[in-house]
């Protein structure tokens, strides 16, 4: 008798760089655990992941994968990288029949089979009630901390205890006591800016309510996290959410499982831009541990006058650095300007895009100056590289505050922008309290690392969530 194929799962994640390059590798684990895969990304995603990643060629050696797209409902030619809450929107209104379409179809797995169960990102909403009307178990997985999960579950206590709303002109260093487990060190300043906005019905405010109500409603929650970093925010959440697989950090299991089957480590480039990997043999030059890292990610913009006060502040502090500033990431330019690069040659080096794993696992790299983006903060975690930390918006906030209060791994430089702060902070990291930063994060390196070792808690839960997704797959 034929043996039947293996479930074969949909991983549908948020049309940015951080949560599909993090699923991506979420869909090569599941791969290895036998299970076929169906990647969903908008239209848009995939003409950039077929341009500019090795997602293609790598993902042959996995007969059961398949990459599929589907519209997000906008024109070709819109501005998606700053304005993605109006993708957000249309992909509830255009994607969601589609997205029903193919669950319900026979093919639906890009002709790869039926979808059995689903993995998407709970920042989409729509394809958990999708799923429930079909039939179709669903995992909701996050690309963000726990502890900003936890935050967002905890909305409905923040306003009832009269906690939210409140604005940014108000007092910010005022402790917030309705998250349990973060009392000791979440402020006002620490939450997602959007509560700053000083009304309870905001729109993002209404958005993440509805956390401590969707996640529960999942067959499990899969969290790019591992138990060492954020247990007491865990045990809180489990209380209200019980089913959490915690598998992270997602890009070092991935490489963990493919060198412990003897394979040769592939480049793992999922980039939605082209990365410039003459920035490694810069590195290759600079002493160890000489040179602080400057990325803000995929999406953060900052005006012209900050991104000068970030040049003068990284050139006044005598530090080499290694500045990533995406083409579009300054607002109102259409190019980073001539004598920002021109000035940044002799300690600095500027480039467009970097391979950004290998950049923070090259022995060069001394700090990271970052957005506080949970990938980034995961990839620094792993390498050891203490941080410094200027959150964008969202989970970045939260992050920051871990990163500098909780975990002891780096500086919090929310809220200002100025370039003898910036100096100042950049020789703390660098110079002055080096060898304490240096420290702690080589502690929680090896953390992580012992939580994808043998028996460890990441390599358990991922054995765990293979396990249930054979065994609740619908056939
Ligand atoms: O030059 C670069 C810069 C970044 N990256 C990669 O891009 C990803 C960036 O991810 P992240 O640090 O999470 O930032 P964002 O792209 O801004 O991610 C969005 O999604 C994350 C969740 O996945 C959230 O934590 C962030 O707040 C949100 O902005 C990381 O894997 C980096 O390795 C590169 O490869 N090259």
């Amino acid at each position: 008798m034929a043996q039947s194929p293996p479930p074969r799962v949909l991983i549908f994640p948020l049309p940015l760089q951080g949560p599909v390059n993090s699923m991506l590798k979420l869909s090569e684990l599941l791969c290895l655990g036998g299970l076929h895969v169906t990647f969903l990304v908008t239209d848009h995603i995939d003409a950039r992941l077929r341009r500019f990643s090795n997602v293609q060629s790598r993902f042959h050696s996995y007969p059961g994968f398949r990459l599929q797209s589907i519209s997000d409902g906008l024109p070709e030619n819109h501005p998606r990288g700053d304005k993605f809450l109006e993708v957000f929107e249309s992909m509830k209104v255009h994607t969601k029949p589609l997205f029903k379409e193919l669950l319900q179809s026979s093919g639906g797995g890009g002709g790869g089979g039926r979808i059995s169960c689903v993995i998407a990102d709970g920042g989409l909403g729509f394809p958990l009630d999708v799923a429930e009307e079909v039939g179709i178990p669903l995992f909701i997985v996050r690309t963000i901390s726990a502890a900003c999960l936890w935050v967002f579950f905890c909305l409905p206590q923040l306003i009832q205890s009269g906690e939210l709303p409140f604005t940014g002109n108000d007092d910010l260093d005022v402790m917030i006591k309705s998250v349990p487990g973060m009392e000791r060190y979440l402020r006002r300043r620490d939450l997602p800016y959007f509560c700053r906005s000083g009304n309870v019905a905001d729109p993002s405010i209404e958005l993440y309510k509805c956390e401590s109500t969707n996640n529960p409603r999942a067959t499990g929650l899969i969290l790019n996290t591992f138990e060492e970093l954020e247990s007491p925010i865990l045990s809180q959440m489990r209380g209200a959410c019980p089913n959490i697989y915690t598998i992270g950090p997602l890009h070092a299991h991935l490489k963990a499982k493919l060198a412990a089957t003897g394979a040769s480590l592939p480049d793992f480039s999922n980039s939605l831009w082209e990365e410039d990997r003459f920035c490694l043999v810069w590195l290759d030059d600079q002493p160890p541990k000489s040179v602080l890292y400057v990325s803000f990610g995929s999406l953060a913009t900052v005006t012209r006058a900050q991104l000068m006060e970030f040049w003068h502040g990284l050139v006044n502090s005598g530090q080499r650095f290694l500045w990533v500033i995406r083409q579009d990431s300054v607002a109102g330019e259409s190019q980073v300007p001539m004598e920002l690069l021109q000035g940044s040659k002799e300690r600095g080096f500027v480039v467009n895009w970097a391979p950004q794993e290998e950049v923070l696992a090259h022995p060069a790299v001394g700090g990271f100056l970052t957005h506080s983006g949970w990938n980034s903060t995961l990839e620094s975690v792993y390498e050891g590289v203490p941080m410094i930390c200027w959150p964008y918006f969202l989970d970045q906030q939260v992050n920051s505050r871990l990163v500098e209060e909780e975990w002891k791994l780096g500086i919090d430089m929310k809220d200002t922008c100025d370039r003898s702060v910036i100096e100042k902070t950049v020789r703390n990291l660098m110079e002055v309290r080096k060898d304490e930063f240096q420290r702690s994060a080589a502690q929680m390196a090896s953390s992580a690392k012992t939580s994808l070792g043998d028996g460890g808690s990441s390599v358990s839960h991922l054995e765990r969530l293979i396990q249930d997704i054979k065994a609740k797959s619908v056939v």
